[in-house]
Parts: structure tokens; C-alpha cells; sequence
């Protein structure tokens, strides 16, 4: 089965590429800019039909959350434009597309974890233009899965888990917002997650199960519970310590709001597809190992 996946240097692509390596029946390729770039529509639908793709993984997206606030249109013409054209070239090659999407289409503002019927009103232009995407991705192709996800981590890429070891080298107290809460989630979990769906879906003609779903690590924290545990994890394996100190919102103005509760019910994906991501602090733990070691060391500080 050939995945062709939107990005080249993303967290979930890079990680994809990593995984399928114990897959020998899967080749992943990787397809972004200039061939393929989402702010320009002419370049996708000839770029995906050149690489024949069985499955599209549409991973690339315009996620720095600050910075859209300050540029709306390239971060609609990115994650909700161009999220469309790759899911409507998708349909016309005949291959279904597996769309990632975001935590932060909800406001945060309800009580319990969010289910994937509870009405997205998101309070960013990230997440708006994410949620433009989904209802572009779902109108292109009905051969879509849209799998919300959040808090992405990994080897790979920017991340909070590099940003919390970059800082702790140079401070002994990092402050963290303790009043957000969500669900940290490895991007190597992600693509264990999407190869495991791809392999249900490939050659199956009656695959029924397209639709929205909620995948997430297991388990719940806020950002400074994620901090604590990525300091802990490292000091325990020799690397940069700083204490946490428990913040609200308030106390970290940032461009972008950002949702107080975007915990994701992670049933509908686990009953349906018959798989469960590790506990966020295992995965962290990997993570932040694979970090400290010779290998990516170099990459905390790029
Ligand atoms: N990061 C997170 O915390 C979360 C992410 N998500 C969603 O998951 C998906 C994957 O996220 P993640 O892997 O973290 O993303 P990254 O920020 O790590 O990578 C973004 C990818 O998008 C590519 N890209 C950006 N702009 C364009 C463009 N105009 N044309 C083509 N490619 C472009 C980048 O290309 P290049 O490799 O060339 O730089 C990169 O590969 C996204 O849809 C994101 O919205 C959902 C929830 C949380
Ligand atoms: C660096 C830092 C951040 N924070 C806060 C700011 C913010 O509320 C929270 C997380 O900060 P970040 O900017 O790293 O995370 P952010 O960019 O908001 O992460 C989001 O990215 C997009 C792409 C998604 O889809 C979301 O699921 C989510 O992962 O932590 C602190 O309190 N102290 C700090 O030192
Ligand atoms: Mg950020």
C-alpha cells in the first residue's frame, strides 16, 4: 500500500516515515513544498496524482498558533483552502484521505471531555481555519477520516517537550499555565494509530466507518502537570532539571486564546477501530529519552 503524506518535516510525517519502516507491505511518501504547497492550490491535485497515492495522509498544516493570529489568510488558505484541494484530489485519484485536526476546535468552555457530536467554536484563527478544513475535507471527499488530535509531541519538529528542555538548560524555575487541560500525544503514537486504521481500510470496499473521530493520548494533565513530568523524566535520565511553577492563563498572555478544557473522549475511535494510545507519560518518557540521547541532541537546540 502506498500512503502519500502532506509536509516533509513535520512531527506526524516524520514519525509516519519512522514507523512504516516496520511495515514492509507500507511505503510512505512524502509530499510537500514546492511540489505541493497548500497556500497554492494549482500545485496539489498534479502533485498527488503523480505520486499514485492508495491512501492520503493529510498531515501538513500551518500550526503556529500565535503567528495566525497576525496572519488569518495564509492560515485559511492553508488549513482550510488547501486542506479541501488535497482531500477533493484524493477523490478524483480514488483514494480516501485520513485528515489530522485539532483539540483547539472547541472553546473550552464545557465541563467534561468533548465527544466528537459536541458543537467545535473555536476561539483562535488556528482553530478556526482547522475547522474550516475539516468541513472542506468532509465536503471533497466522503472517503474521509478526520482524527482530532492534541498537544503533538515528538522526536521531531517544534514542540513543547523541546521547548521544556531547551528552557530548563538556562532557568531553575520554568512558570506554566496549570488551568488548560488536554491530552498530550505522541506523534509516533499518531502514526502507529494511522497505520493500524490504513491497514483496515486498504481494499476494503465496505470500509463504513468514515466520519470524525477523537485521537488522543490516555490519560489527562495541563501544561505545567506535562512540564513536570518532562523535567522529572529528564533529570531522571541525567538532563536539563528546573522546578515548575503553577501559573494561571492570565499570567502568560499570549496572542491566541487558547481552550481551558480541550480534553478529547477517546471511545468512539477505540470501539471502532479496536486500538488505544499508550499513557501520555509513557510516551513522554520515550520521548524525552530519545531527546537526551547523541542521536537528536543536537535538534534542542536548533
Ligand atoms: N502540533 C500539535 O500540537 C498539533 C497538531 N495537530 C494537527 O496535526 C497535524 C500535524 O501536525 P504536526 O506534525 O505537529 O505539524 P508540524 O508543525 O510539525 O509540521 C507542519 C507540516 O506542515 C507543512 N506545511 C506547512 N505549511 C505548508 C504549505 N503551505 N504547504 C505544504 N506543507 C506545509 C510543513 O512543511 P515542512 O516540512 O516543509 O516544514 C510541515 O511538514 C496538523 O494538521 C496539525 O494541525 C493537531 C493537534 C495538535
Ligand atoms: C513556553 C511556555 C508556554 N506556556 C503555555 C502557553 C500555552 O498556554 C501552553 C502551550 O504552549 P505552546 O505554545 O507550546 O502550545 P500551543 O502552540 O498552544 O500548542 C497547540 O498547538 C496546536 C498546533 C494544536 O493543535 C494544539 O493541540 C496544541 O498542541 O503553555 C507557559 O505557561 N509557560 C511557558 O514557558
Ligand atoms: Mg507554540
Amino acid at each position: 500500500m502506498r500512503l502519500v503524506v502532506t509536509g516533509r518535516e513535520g512531527q506526524v510525517v516524520s514519525s509516519l516515515v519512522e514507523r512504516a519502516r516496520t511495515h514492509p507491505d507500507v511505503e510512505v511518501v512524502t509530499l510537500g513544498r514546492p511540489e505541493l504547497d497548500l497556500a497554492k492550490p494549482e500545485t496539489i491535485e498534479r502533485a498527488l496524482v503523480a505520486t499514485r497515492p492508495d491512501l492520503v495522509v493529510s498531515a501538513a498544516a500551518y500550526t503556529a498558533v500565535d503567528q495566525a493570529e497576525d496572519e488569518p489568510d495564509l492560515a485559511f488558505a492553508v488549513n482550510g483552502i488547501g486542506a479541501g484541494h488535497v482531500a477533493a484530489a484524493a477523490a478524483r485519484i480514488g483514494a480516501p484521505v485520513i485528515h489530522l485536526s485539532t483539540d483547539y476546535v472547541f472553546d473550552g468552555s464545557g465541563e467534561g471531555a468533548y465527544v466528537e457530536e459536541d458543537e467545535p467554536a473555536p476561539r483562535s484563527v488556528y482553530g478556526a481555519s482547522k475547522l474550516a478544513g475539516e468541513q472542506a475535507v468532509a465536503k471533497a471527499n466522503p472517503r474521509h477520516l478526520i482524527l482530532r488530535t492534541a498537544w503533538v509531541y515528538s522526536p521531531f519538529g517544534r514542540n513543547f517537550v523541546k521547548t521544556m528542555l531547551r528552557l530548563a538548560a538556562d532557568r531553575d524555575e520554568l512558570a506554566v499555565v496549570a488551568d488548560q487541560w488536554g491530552n498530550p500525544t505522541s506523534a509516533l503514537d499518531i502514526a502507529d494509530a494511522i497505520l493500524h486504521v490504513a491497514a483496515m481500510l486498504h481494499g476494503n470496499k465496505d470500509f463504513a466507518s468514515y466520519g470524525v473521530y477523537h485521537l488522543a493520548g490516555t490519560g489527562e494533565t495541563n501544561w505545567s502537570g506535562f512540564a513536570r513530568h518532562i523535567l522529572d523524566t529528564s533529570q531522571a535520565f541525567g538532563g536539563p532539571y528546573a522546578r515548575v511553577r503553577d501559573i494561571a492563563t492570565v499570567d502568560y498572555p499570549t496572542k491566541a486564546q487558547r481552550p481551558a478544557n480541550s480534553r478529547l473522549a477517546r471511545t468512539k475511535f477505540t470501539s471502532e477501530f479496536g486500538w488505544t494510545a499508550p499513557e501520555w507519560r509513557e510516551s513522554t518518557k520515550e520521548v524525552v529519552r530519545r531527546l537526551l540521547i547523541g542521536e537528536t541532541r543536537q535538534t534542542l537546540t536548533a
